[in-house]
């Protein structure tokens, strides 16, 4: 059997980039919606007594462009962020499709990350009316998804304004001013405003994304512009409470496409 082929975070991070992560997952997109790649419902093993989760993936897909058999495993570990590691770790198994042997193992953590705000992107790209101004971007939450949301928005709009919220103000602080400090990343930003109020934070929002693990809402559809587009980070352990949006059904926050979870106001 041949030797398994390893890819560490270093090699993958060399090679991401965001235009041919966001094409890519556009792509994926459209080849799950024709079938011509089979995507199965991930399974979920909860640690009991703890938030702590296994996720398995599984995939195939073959097009004119490739075949592939892959597998991702995703660890949710929420009190990882105390010891200073990420919340979400992620590796990506691929198989040969003749054999079934496994050939590769790769890092798929940083993928993981650029893939959930690609899918962002896309689905703001179709969902928002491309005739709306996108001037300000608001993001709920401080984390690794708040971060690189931040950047991957940048590549395909022209926000002006980016507002931050997080529970822990100081570091809604720390990543405005990291933000800002990466030029590069810039863009057409101008400003990276850190708020101590939600409801401060979205009432501008064209677009607004919410990174949090809360399980609890933490936006009022009142707070936000007709037509704004929210795209949430919505996995929580209960499906009940599958929400970071107050969209009771008194509330005209309509949930218009499981696109990238996105939602989006009348
Ligand atoms: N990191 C990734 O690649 C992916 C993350 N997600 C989901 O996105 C969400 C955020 O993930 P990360 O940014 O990686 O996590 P993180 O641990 O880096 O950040 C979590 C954020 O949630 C906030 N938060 C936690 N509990 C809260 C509460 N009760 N009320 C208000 N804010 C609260 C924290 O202040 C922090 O800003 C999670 O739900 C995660 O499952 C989904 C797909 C991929
Ligand atoms: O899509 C993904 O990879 C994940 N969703 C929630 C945890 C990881």
């Amino acid at each position: 059997m041949a030797a398994i082929k390893q890819i560490t975070s270093e090699t993958i991070c060399k090679i991401l980039d965001w235009k041919s992560v966001i094409s890519a997952v556009e792509e994926a997109m459209v080849n799950v919606s024709e079938k011509r790649a089979v995507q199965n419902v991930r399974s979920v093993t909860q640690i009991p007594k703890t938030d702590n989760i296994l996720f398995a993936m599984p995939g195939y897909v073959n097009t004119d462009k490739s075949t592939a058999l892959g597998c991702k495993l995703v660890t949710l570990f929420p009190s990882n962020a105390q010891k200073n590691l990420p919340s979400i770790l992620a590796n990506i198994l691929l198989f040969n499709e003749n054999t079934g042997a496994l050939e590769v193992i790769m890092d798929g953590t940083e993928i993981t990350a650029w893939r959930t705000a690609a899918a962002s992107v896309v689905a703001t790209k179709y969902i928002r009316d491309v005739n709306s101004q996108n001037k300000t971007l608001a993001i709920i939450g401080a984390g690794t998804q708040a971060k690189i949301h931040a950047i991957a928005f940048q590549q395909q709009f022209k926000f002006v304004k980016v507002h931050v919220w997080n529970r822990t103000h100081e570091k809604a602080e720390m990543l405005c001013k990291e933000l800002q400090c990466q030029s590069t990343l810039h863009g057409t930003i101008e400003e990276y405003i850190p708020f101590q109020n939600v409801e401060e934070c979205v009432k501008e929002a064209d677009v607004i994304v919410t990174t949090t693990s809360a399980t609890t809402p933490l936006i009022h559809h009142k707070w936000v512009k007709p037509g704004v587009h929210i795209n949430g980070k919505l996995w929580t352990k209960s499906s009940k409470n599958n929400n970071r949006t107050n969209s009771d059904k008194n509330h005209k926050l309509d949930l218009i496409t499981k696109l990238g979870n996105s939602y989006f106001s009348k």
